[in-house]
């Protein structure tokens, strides 16, 4: 037993929170037919408890208590995960909130987690994600503040503005076609190419798209660190304080109209789009992209070798790491996005906390490799 578990608590202790209105609606008979037979075969507990209206899952994880389970299971998309993440927050013990992982299991229609966590062989496989359940070790993950007219949320996966949130926020009456939803909404972009106005304020870490490459090959050769938190997430019972609300030194300022703005953790954000290729799960830092205007063929181009990060290297896409940043849309109307959810279109902070929250994983890295290299000058 100990060979088959190593370094893992046998037979966990799980809260299994089902969305069973979550992208195509399947949630509850995927947890019937394929995951509930596993848990019970690893002899795992559970006590199951299925979402019965939007923001349920928040009030779970705000009154979760402490030192009860082992994990919770999300059988949901990502909108739940985020749910549960901003819950911890509202914790009357945050920070021990935020230690107990969670393992999603892919029921939604995005499902990115998923897929930066399984692969993009595994990420819809409901046995691999119920195993990472059962077997998976803590690995601690950055988060994001949101500050947004005096109120703080957080974010623990991607912020867009522009196309890429009018692609998701645009399409949600479109949830029954799974993924492909997005697909269509990127075409609708294309036809239309709409421009947006912002001005984007940046606490830049790194720039340099060959330099961030040689960083992620460093992480990924490291052995991964599922060690405790330090001693002061533990200690205090406060969430950890924002640094840069009223601080802009030495920040850049963009202006100008750019087609989307889209900044987030983990590579994938669907299974056709590997938006953040570098991204690390507790680098300390957020992924920047910031889209220029391009043409109509150039966006159309831009679907090929999309699933491979791709976009990375093309010179009219800035890629940038951050620990902080602000942006304030210039114009009236727009969606904004965060974590799929739809926010006021209007100015907001966001910073990073690095390590603030813990998944499960059998890596303890995103299981996705960035091999594509720069483009040969022609
Ligand atoms: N019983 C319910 N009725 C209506 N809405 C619900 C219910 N339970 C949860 N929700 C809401 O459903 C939303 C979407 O959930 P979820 O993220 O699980 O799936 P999804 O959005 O299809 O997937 P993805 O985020 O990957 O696109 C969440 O914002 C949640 O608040």
């Amino acid at each position: 037993m100990s060979a088959a578990y190593p370094g893992v608590k046998i037979q966990r202790h799980l809260l299994i929170v089902i969305n069973p209105n979550g992208g195509p609606g399947k949630a509850i008979s995927l947890f019937e037919h394929k995951v509930e037979p596993i848990i019970k075969a690893a002899r795992c507990t559970y006590k199951v408890v299925h979402t019965e209206y939007s923001g349920h899952a928040l009030k779970i994880a705000s009154e979760i208590p402490l030192n009860e389970y082992d994990a919770i299971v999300a059988i949901s998309g990502d909108g739940t995960l985020h749910e549960l993440i901003n819950g911890f927050a509202q914790h009357k013990e945050p920070m021990k909130a935020f230690l107990i992982p969670i393992a999603p299991i892919p029921a939604g229609s995005g499902n990115g987690t998923c897929l930066n966590l399984l692969g993009l062989k595994e990420g819809q496989d409901i046995a691999a994600a119920t195993l990472n359940v059962i077997k998976g070790q803590s690995m601690p993950i950055d988060l994001l503040s949101i500050l947004q007219s005096g109120k703080r949320s957080f974010s623990f996966m991607s912020q867009c503005v522009g196309l890429m949130a009018d692609l998701d926020l645009g399409t949600e009456h479109l949830r029954w076609m799974g993924s492909y939803r997005f697909m269509y909404g990127f075409l609708r972009g294309i036809l239309t190419r709409k421009t947006y106005r912002f001005k984007i304020s940046v606490k830049i870490e790194a720039a340099d798209k060959v330099a961030m490459v040689e960083a992620l090959r460093k992480h990924t050769s490291s052995v991964p660190n599922h060690k405790p938190p330090p001693a002061e997430q533990t200690a205090t019972t406060l969430l950890p304080p924002l640094q840069y609300a009223n601080d802009y030194d030495g920040w850049t300022t963009f202006e100008g109209p750019i087609l989307f703005l889209y900044s987030g953790k983990g590579p994938y954000v669907s299974r056709d789009l590997m938006q953040f290729p570098v991204s690390v799960p507790n680098d300390g830092m957020v992924d920047i992209v910031i889209q220029g205007s391009i043409s109509r063929a150039a966006m159309w181009r831009s679907l090929d070798g999309a699933e491979k990060g791709a976009a990375y290297w093309r010179d009219s896409a800035l890629y940038l790491k951050a620990s902080a940043y602000r942006l304030e849309p210039l114009q009236e109307d727009g969606n904004l996005s965060i974590d799929g959810e739809r926010f006021p279109f209007r100015e907001y902070h966001a910073e990073v906390h690095r390590g603030l929250a813990t998944l499960l994983s059998m890596s303890g890295r995103y299981a996705v490799d960035f091999t594509l290299g720069p483009p040969i000058p022609s």
